[in-house]
């Protein structure tokens, strides 16, 4: 059966029951990185940086229902794309375990449909835990406020906590420390691919050299979009490009292509273009597993 197909019938099944109020079901998105400046290695081995957080449209589906059989505490499907480990290691059944230790929850049933790619760079796993939270807060009335859910997902992952409020945000620390940011890019076009190449964000930031850029992404932001290109960096471009020419490939790609920006997200190896609200985007084959998304940006 196809991606779509599978994608249909899971949404079939969950809208029955959500018609009848027995299922909660909700859609994790990604985000792309809008400029990234690793400015300091920490004393405990983490960078501190800077970045601007943006969610795109690109979603899993997951849903929760009261687990009937067995004695387990939750049981976990998946379908979509394949995650690699135990169902234990999954960052939703870690976002349960990390509620349930405090409210001690009734067990419940996942169904997880994976469509963000991982190892891409566009936070596809801290998505689905924050989300978990929130879905976890609600059905279960739990009265958790979203700074209370900020600080629970921070322990799940570096950017997790971004997912809860969900909204463009400048992120430094280690990616924790949130202030919002005026900007809007509703309209634009966003080609996103990632290639068959999956980069490790611990190596990464292992080949890092950190540097204080000569101005804030806060004061970069607000220029024009079309001026980002040559003041707006991702930092793990330098060493990630040269490891995986391809990545680069793509960038330069999308620039033939009229892009208004273009740049690797996180630490790949996702690369992301911004088009004009009327570019003709064109087919381009990237390779047969690579991942190619086209569609309008709409916060
Ligand atoms: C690069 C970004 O994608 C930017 O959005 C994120 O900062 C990465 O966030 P993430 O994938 O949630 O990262 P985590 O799973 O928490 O960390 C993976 C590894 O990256 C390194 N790491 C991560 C975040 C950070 N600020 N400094 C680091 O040095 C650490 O070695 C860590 O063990
Ligand atoms: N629900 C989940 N979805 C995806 N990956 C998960 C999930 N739970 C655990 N993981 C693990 O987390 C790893 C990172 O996955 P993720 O989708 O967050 O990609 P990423 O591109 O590294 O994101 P980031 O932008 O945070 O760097 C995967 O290799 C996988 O083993």
């Amino acid at each position: 059966m196809s991606g779509a197909a599978l994608a249909a019938r899971f949404l079939f099944f969950n809208f029955q029951f959500l018609i009848l109020g027995l299922t909660m079901l909700t859609f994790p998105n990604a985000k792309i990185n809008l400029g990234l400046n690793i400015t300091e290695k920490r004393p405990d081995g983490y960078h501190n940086l800077e970045t601007i957080f943006y969610p795109i449209p690109i979603e899993d589906a997951l849903e929760i229902n009261p687990l009937h059989d067995g004695d387990g505490k939750y049981c976990l499907h998946q379908a979509g794309i394949e995650i690699a480990g135990e169902a234990e290691n999954n960052l939703v059944v870690k976002a349960y375990k990390l509620l349930d230790e405090l409210f001690d929850l009734p067990p419940v049933d996942i169904h997880l449909f994976k469509r963000i790619p991982s190892g891409a760079g566009l936070g596809g796993g801290s998505a689905d835990a924050a989300f978990m939270l929130k879905l976890l807060n609600e059905k279960f009335n739990l009265g958790l406020s979203l700074d209370k859910l900020e600080e629970h997902a921070a322990r799940l992952g570096a950017d997790c906590a971004f997912f809860i409020r969900n909204a463009p945000t400048y992120a430094e620390g280690i990616g924790n420390i949130f202030s919002p940011v005026s900007l809007s890019l509703k309209g634009y076009q966003l080609w996103l691919v990632k290639p068959d190449i999956f980069v490790s964000t611990r190596d990464a930031f292992s080949q890092i050299k950190p540097r204080r850029p000569q101005r804030s992404l806060k004061e970069t932001i607000q220029l024009p979009v079309k001026e980002w290109r040559e003041y707006m960096m991702n930092d793990f471009e330098e060493s990630v490009f040269p490891q995986f020419p391809a990545i680069g490939e793509i960038k330069e790609e999308m620039y033939r292509q009229g892009a208004v920006y273009a740049s690797m997200s996180g630490s790949g190896s996702s690369v992301y273009g911004l088009f004009a609200a009327d570019a003709v985007l064109p087919d381009i084959d990237f390779g047969k597993k690579a991942f190619s998304y086209k569609g309008r940006l709409n916060v």
